[in-house]
């Protein structure tokens, strides 16, 4: 599944990145999403948004086995696997017979996948669209929209209606949730620009495109609503394919697979049987759900895109960013702004921590933060490696700001660790549930957040713990050097 991680608003509808995903989770959602009602803009912080008239509860296997028959009716090769109700995932695909370790799976022929070279059921809406030659996020989430809306009379109908009405996704979180459940973590800034780009997004399309042509786009159909249901669809099943030029697709009956950290294997075209395919990397028994991997993401980013967090220390990818600033009262202030801005960074930057350690970038940056004024000289250097630009590739040290650094990193890791403990051992929110459809929405994002601080907040104490033994193995051999040094003074004395 994709990524969409640059802006979609700055250059109107900029490239979008692929949706990968992450760890098998063994998490298996307590609660189900399927009674909450979308909120959806950041604009419209606390109205609940109008659901689209389209899709089914996320659990429903009804429509499950209709897109099943639909599929095999229009070309998909007899599988080894069906669409059942699972632990993890809520609808997945399981093995119907024995699955051998290395067997190509799926067969799903390209013209049963939807891509931005697929036909319109109105052609005069595909037109207006490659008039204005729309980037691929926009003009599927559009085409999406279009198909959606013409019911039966859309060749997709079936797996439109087995899209989920409400797919899981930070993108239906409200300001005052993300504010509320998530403000320890860095991800809560990643949904918050999410949510402006997609609302970004649809204002451009609205202001250049469906307002110029409301015949063709009635705002009943293309709204605000409609749009940000069909972004989190893309966000939660979109793929790219490598060997289809990085092609990005919705793959009926492929979408369908839920994801793991624990598999290695990813959807791609294979050529010699000129269908969407991915190898199993593993065996699997009648009965068991069949994984896939989304891509290397850390717990946040599924969170993000999917919707869900998975078991605590299940995911060998996962990570939390750390920021790190310049101090404004340093004398040297402008200098190192100017040797940062010089690679592109500025006085403020976030580094991936993971529990197996931090990057060299990090190190890099952290020396400059520190640096005094009698190591200028070496602000350019620290600042090239601080952005993994400095031309030898060589792990700079510093030995004499060594011990500063570590503490001020300390330091940094230690102030948000409080703030992690605050929200995880805090007694609820303050947030007021009008109903209890809206209290039950609350216990479940609650949940999801609580899930996601734990496991970042683990990563913390694990960074806390190295760089505290660091420090004190420094001190201590710092402190048998002096004792050496005095008992030496003493007997030459
Ligand atoms: C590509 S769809 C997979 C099919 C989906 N389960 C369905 O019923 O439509 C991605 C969505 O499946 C769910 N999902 C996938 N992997 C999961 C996992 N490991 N744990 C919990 N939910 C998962 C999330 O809701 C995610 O947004």
């Amino acid at each position: 599944m994709s990524d969409l991680s640059l802006s979609l608003r700055t250059s109107f509808f900029s490239k979008t990145l692929p949706l990968h995903a992450t760890s098998r989770s063994l998490f298996a959602p307590l609660l189900s999403f399927s009674s909450v009602a979308p909120c959806c803009s950041l604009a419209t912080t606390q109205r609940a948004a109008r659901p689209v008239p389209w899709g089914c509860e996320i659990e429903s296997l009804e429509s499950a086995s209709d897109l099943q028959k639909w599929l095999s009716d229009s070309g998909l090769p007899s599988q080894k696997m069906g669409i059942q109700r699972v632990e993890v995932g809520e609808r997945g695909l399981v093995a119907l017979k024995n699955i051998r370790k290395g067997e190509k799976l799926l067969f799903v022929p390209p013209s049963l996948v939807i891509t931005s070279d697929s036909d319109w059921t109105r052609s005069e809406i595909g037109d207006v669209m490659r008039r204005n030659s729309v980037p691929d996020w926009p003009l599927l989430a559009t085409y999406l929209i279009s198909e959606a809306s013409l019911d039966t009379a859309s060749r997709w109908k079936n797996y439109i209606s087995a899209l989920p009405r409400q797919p899981y996704s930070l993108l239906y979180w409200t300001r005052s949730e993300l504010d509320a459940f998530l403000v320890a973590s860095p991800i809560r800034d990643r949904a918050i620009q999410r949510i402006t780009d997609v609302t970004g997004t649809y204002n451009d399309m609205q202001a250049r495109i469906f307002s110029k042509h409301p015949d063709l786009f009635p705002e009943k159909i293309y709204n605000m609503e409609a749009f940000m249901w069909s972004f989190g669809i893309l966000f939660s099943r979109l793929v790219r394919l490598p060997s289809m030029d990085e092609k990005v697709a919705l793959v009926p009956w492929a979408d369908m697979l839920n994801h793991s950290s624990e598999v290695e294997t990813f959807l791609d075209y294979d050529k010699s049987s000129q269908g969407i395919v991915f190898t199993t990397d593993r065996s699997y028994q009648p009965g068991e759900q069949v994984f896939i991997s989304y891509g290397k993401k850390s717990n946040g980013e599924l969170l993000l895109s999917y919707g869900f967090v998975p078991k605590e220390g299940s995911n060998p990818n996962d990570s939390v960013e750390l920021a790190l600033s310049l101090n404004k009262s340093d004398k040297c202030y402008k200098e190192k702004l100017e040797a940062l801005r010089r690679y592109n960074l500025s006085e403020s930057e976030r580094f991936p921590l993971q529990v197996k350690g931090w990057p060299v970038e990090m190190m890099a940056y952290a020396y400059l933060v520190v640096s005094p004024p009698s190591m200028s000289q070496y602000f350019g250097e620290m600042a090239a490696a601080a952005s993994n630009k400095n031309s030898s590739k060589t792990r700079i040290s510093y030995p004499e700001i060594e011990e500063e650094t570590l503490q001020f990193i300390l330091d940094s890791c230690e102030s948000i660790i409080s703030k992690y403990t605050k929200f995880i051992e805090g007694q609820g929110d303050d947030l007021i549930s009008v109903n209890a459809k809206q209290a039950n929405r609350r216990l479940l994002l609650q949940q999801l957040a609580r899930d996601l601080c734990t496991s970042e907040r683990r990563i913390l104490y694990r960074t806390q713990y190295i760089l505290r033994r660091r420090l004190r193995d420094m001190r201590s051999g710092e402190l048998r050097a002096l004792t050496l040094f005095n008992g030496l003074r003493k007997l030459f004395k």
